[in-house]
């Protein structure tokens, strides 16, 4: 595989080249600070720490956001890094307005991608409110990895202001938050969308960070053909190909909306 990790002086200017730009998205939109919804998983523990470092904790107004599929470990995880940042949060309980749009639309009942992500957007509509109510502006958690294979939902964890750690790749994000001081136990932890149960991002995805990572910075990302990624990675060309399908097929979520070319 590819070793996608930076030096320690890389890290270093990471850390201020996002936290300068959260800064800079912020003064540019003069707003007063940032909202954001805190998973208890690694990319938004992150992004929670590096806006706490770039604008302080009183700007920093935190979502801890359970569902039903929420494990208690993820949920009580979320809150302890809002406290040991010491920001403003709130615990809101998504279901029962899953449950009333289900009531609405009982059609998509069981439907378990098509109510996890109307629970993604339901969150989505919480950052909002907060951040039109208190002038914020709601932070992205979304990697370089998720964002690249479409692995997110459109309108959902995708509807933000901005992606403060869009560029990283996920080993790259692990990597950062131990640089930053994020505790192991979070910073090691699978990474899981929680939309429905039992749900990993590998498992979904059927392939390992580390090697989606490789394939990205290879051959998506890089110049390398996919018969020359599978020869350096020792990975099937079938899976390169995989990967690349992925990101194909998901250009509509990176774009904004088309609409016809205007007539001559
Ligand atoms: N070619 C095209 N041009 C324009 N629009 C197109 C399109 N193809 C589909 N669409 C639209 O996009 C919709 C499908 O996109 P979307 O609604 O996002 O749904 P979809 O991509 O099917 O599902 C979202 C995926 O992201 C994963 N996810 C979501 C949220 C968080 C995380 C996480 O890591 O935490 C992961 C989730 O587990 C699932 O695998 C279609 O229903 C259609 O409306
Ligand atoms: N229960 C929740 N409460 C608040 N926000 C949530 C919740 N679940 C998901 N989110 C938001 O959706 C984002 C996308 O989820 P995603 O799983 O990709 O990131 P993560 O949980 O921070 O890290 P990981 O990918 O390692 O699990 C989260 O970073 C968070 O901002
Ligand atoms: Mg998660």
């Amino acid at each position: 595989m590819i070793d996608v990790r930076f030096s320690e002086a890389e890290l270093e200017q990471r850390r201020e080249h996002i936290t300068r730009f959260i800064r800079d998205r912020v003064d540019a939109a003069g707003v007063d600070g940032v909202v954001l919804g805190l998973s208890g998983g690694i990319d938004s523990t992150l992004v929670g720490h590096l806006a706490v470092e770039a604008l302080g904790a009183d700007a920093v107004h935190g979502l801890v956001l359970p569902a039903t599929v929420s494990s208690e470990g993820n949920m009580s995880d979320a809150e302890r890094v809002a406290q040991d940042l010491e920001i403003t949060y709130d615990v809101i309980e998504i279901e029962p307005i899953v449950d009333s749009l289900l009531s609405a639309y009982p059609e998509a009942e069981g439907d378990h991608e098509a109510v996890g992500n109307a629970r993604a957007r339901v969150r989505a509509v919480f950052n909002y409110l907060v951040a039109n109510h208190e002038q914020r502006l709601v932070l992205g958690t979304g990697n370089r990895s998720e964002a690249a294979v479409g692995y997110f939902t459109k309108y959902g964890d995708g509807a933000v202001d901005c992606h403060p750690i869009g560029n990283l790749y996920k080993g790259q994000v692990r990597q950062l938050a131990r640089h930053v001081g994020v505790p192991e136990d979070l910073a090691a932890k699978t990474a899981t969308a929680e939309l429905w149960a039992d749900q990993t991002d590998e498992d979904e995805l059927g392939i390992s960070y580390d090697t989606l990572d490789s394939i990205l910075a290879t051959h998506v990302d890089g110049p390398l053909s996919v018969a020359a990624t599978g020869r350096l990675l020792e990975v099937d060309e079938a899976t390169v190909e995989r990967v690349r399908g992925m990101y194909d097929r998901t250009e509509h979520k990176r774009t904004v909306p088309p609409a016809p070319d205007p007539l001559d």
